[in-house]
């Protein structure tokens, strides 16, 4: 069955099989984790198109979008004359949600306060709309995501222990797109076809290889989303090129890092000693010469592009050797030659 989830890495794989297991049960709680744009409403909607609760609907409610005081009549509804201003009963998502799937996204932005609500109505089933007295009974599948450390907020008090177990009763986690490069190739050909049905007159239908390697070599801070509009952009004005530059630019930027940050203290060394040697005969200057500032430079800049980029990379090598299009050998030399250390 397609559920719009592209991807052949294990992690994905991985995925579709929790999906096909929970999906005809459809009643478990689950907790979508991972970084922002990694695909967290694709595998909530997976889950729902899997699942006998199709028939239904699938309610998406954004908790770090809406004003808590709004989020609550939002996801329990509104009995007339609730409050000033509340001049017709609202069915809120619960009641949407009936028989479907309700998906909170972003579940950790969700205020204390109406964290201890939704917990309530996980565990009686039961919830009230704002105003009435009386008991509704909710038979939704929720599904929630976010892309915080909920243990992280547990511990800062941000975030209510019960309610994490309650939400979490399977837990799907999804990798960042920089360790499952093997499905870059695959989102392109899919987005490819999408875009070019849908921008008919774009410049180029198609991605050369040379650029769908340069775009698996890239870490993509942004995840699938990122990846899509550089797609995007590259298919419509035709500028793979440019849009290359800027990624590459991009990498080196993330970490604030720019060459000249990283030879600004040897230019101050430099300087001072062109000041040392301006009084000095050629015999007596000793090892200064434009070769041997050629190479303590670009042993400097050289030493701060692998450090920022193993480090952007959490250290690993065979991903950093293919962002500095360096084999993995020279790579390690490098690191040796540079006494580049790890960080603790
Ligand atoms: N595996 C995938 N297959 C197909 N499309 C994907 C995949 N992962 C992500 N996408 C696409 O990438 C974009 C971002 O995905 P999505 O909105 O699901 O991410 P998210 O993790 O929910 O992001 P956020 O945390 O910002 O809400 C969407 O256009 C989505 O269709």
């Amino acid at each position: 069955m397609d559920t719009g989830l592209v991807g052949v890495s294990s992690d994905i794989q991985k995925i579709r099989d929790i999906i096909h297991l929970i999906s005809s049960d459809a009643s478990l709680n689950v907790l979508i984790t991972g970084e922002t744009g990694v695909g967290k409403e694709v595998v909530a909607r997976a889950l729902y198109e899997s699942s006998p609760r199709k028939q239904s609907e699938f309610v998406k409610v954004n908790c770090a979008a809406i004003p808590d005081a709004l989020l609550e009549s939002e996801l329990f509804g509104v009995e007339q004359g609730a409050y000033t201003g509340a001049n017709k009963q609202r069915k809120g998502k619960f009641e949407l949600a009936d028989g479907g799937v309700l998906f909170l996204d972003e579940i950790g932005d969700m205020s204390f306060h109406l964290q201890a609500k939704l917990l309530h109505v996980l565990q009686s089933g039961e919830y009230n709309r704002l105003g009435s007295e009386s008991n509704m009974r909710s038979n939704t599948w929720v599904i929630s995501a976010t892309n915080h450390n909920l243990k992280q907020k547990i511990l800062a008090k941000e975030f209510r222990e019960d309610l994490y177990y309650r939400l979490n009763m399977v837990r799907i986690n999804i990798s960042p797109l920089r360790e499952r490069p093997e499905d870059i190739p695959e989102l392109i050909t899919h987005y490819t076809e999408v875009y070019n049905t849908k921008y008919p007159n774009s410049k180029t239908n198609h991605l050369t290889s040379e650029t769908v390697e340069s775009l698996c070599r890239y870490p993509w801070p942004g995840n699938v989303r990122q990846l899509i509009s550089v797609l995007q952009r590259i298919l419509i004005l035709g500028c793979d090129e440019e849009a290359i530059d800027d990624l590459r630019r991009e990498t080196i930027g993330q970490q604030g890092l720019t060459v000249s940050d990283a030879a600004t203290p040897i230019y101050g060394q430099i300087m001072d000693e062109i000041r040392d040697i301006v009084n000095k005969t050629p015999d007596s200057i000793g090892s200064f010469s434009l070769k041997t500032i050629k190479k303590t430079t670009s042993n400097i800049v050289e030493k701060e592009v692998i450090s920022q980029i193993l480090g952007m990379t959490n250290w690993n090598r065979t991903h950093a050797s293919k962002i500095l299009k360096i084999s993995y050998k020279t790579l390690l030399t490098k690191i040796d030659q540079l006494e580049i250390t790890r960080p603790n």
